[in-house]
């Protein structure tokens, strides 16, 4: 034969699951984006068409839905461990599962004061409006034995309005760029770690805390660097979190230098002193970079981020 199947994967992408937990009249939502993927004995079909190995990609979307009920969504990565053990044990073919998942988050709507006194909270129990922010993220990779776990989120923009200089660079016959004392620094950020956890079910981190922490170790070293590049500042965002989170070894970013170029007022008779600013959407640069615990051998594909 002239040619023989490479790596295949396949299972039902996007399966929006929205998840309502009712505590009495306070309600809870988990909203979802999950997509399944899975490989294994699968050259029959590619070869033959031969669908005897082939659990279908519909019965995958099924499961999404009814592992919502019948299991709850405790937390993205939770749920998402619960799919890729349950194919990998149920399918006999199927020796990794993969599964991806974006978490949308949603905060109470705040009541007004009448409702309030009528309704006794200063929230509605059943309303929300969808966070703006970033949009979670997480991994899960099982192959009948090991687990591999990494989060992250995407989406997330933050800025320093000063902190932030930008000089001593090399300069070609190209280089036009005027050295920075003072500049804007802004970024999208998009993160993935790593959870060095692997095995021991009952040892799994607390999902909800961790990406807590993480989140906030990864802004407050954005606030808290004073910053020489923005290279400086991903390295600093990641030792925080490696150096205050035990159960990461590795986390990757993408980010993007989000330029702000001081207006020239001049030709206006006015002095611009660090206070209009252009923002530029494009081109930008783009710094990404990989921080990890000492000694740990790197896991995260480099073009991870941009998923
Ligand atoms: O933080 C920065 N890093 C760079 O590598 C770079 N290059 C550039 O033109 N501006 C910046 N800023």
């Amino acid at each position: 034969m002239p040619t023989i199947l490479g790596q295949n994967q396949y299972g039902k992408a996007e399966n929006r699951v929205v998840k309502i937990t009712r505590d009495g009249d306070t309600h809870h939502i988990k909203d979802l984006n999950v997509s399944v993927a899975l490989s294994g004995d699968m050259e029959d079909v590619h070869y033959s068409g031969s669908n005897a190995n082939v659990l279908p990609t519909d019965t995958t979307k099924n499961t999404v839905y009814a592992f919502a009920k019948e299991y709850g969504i405790e937390s993205a990565e939770q749920f998402g461990i619960h799919l890729a053990r349950h194919f990998v044990t149920s399918q006999e073919p199927i020796k990794i599962a993969r599964i991806r998942i974006e978490e949308y988050s949603w905060e109470r709507i705040e009541t007004s004061e009448a409702n309030s006194k009528f309704i006794g909270s200063d929230d509605v129990k059943h309303s929300f409006v969808r966070k703006g922010q970033e949009t979670r993220v997480t991994q899960i990779t099982y192959d009948g034995e090991k687990w591999e776990v990494v989060s992250g989120l995407k989406d997330l923009v933050v800025m320093n309005s000063t902190n932030s200089e930008f000089w001593g660079y090399v300069k070609d016959k190209y280089t036009t760029l005027q050295e920075a004392y003072d500049r804007i620094l802004a970024t999208q950020v998009s993160a993935r770690w790593r959870f060095n956890w692997t095995d021991d079910e009952q040892k799994a981190p607390n999902w909800e805390k961790s990406y807590e922490q993480v989140r906030k170790h990864m802004l407050q070293a954005f606030a808290e660097t004073y910053s020489l590049s923005l290279q400086q500042t991903l390295y600093q965002m990641g030792s925080r979190i490696i150096n205050n989170r035990s159960e990461i070894d590795e986390v990757r970013f993408s980010l993007p230098n989000k330029h702000h170029f001081l207006v020239d007022l001049e030709p206006f008779g006015l002095k611009n002193d660090n206070e209009v600013y252009f923002a530029a959407d494009r081109p930008y640069g783009l710094i990404e970079a990989t921080v990890l615990r000492d000694g740990v051998e790197p896991q995260i594909p480099v073009d991870m981020t941009n998923l």
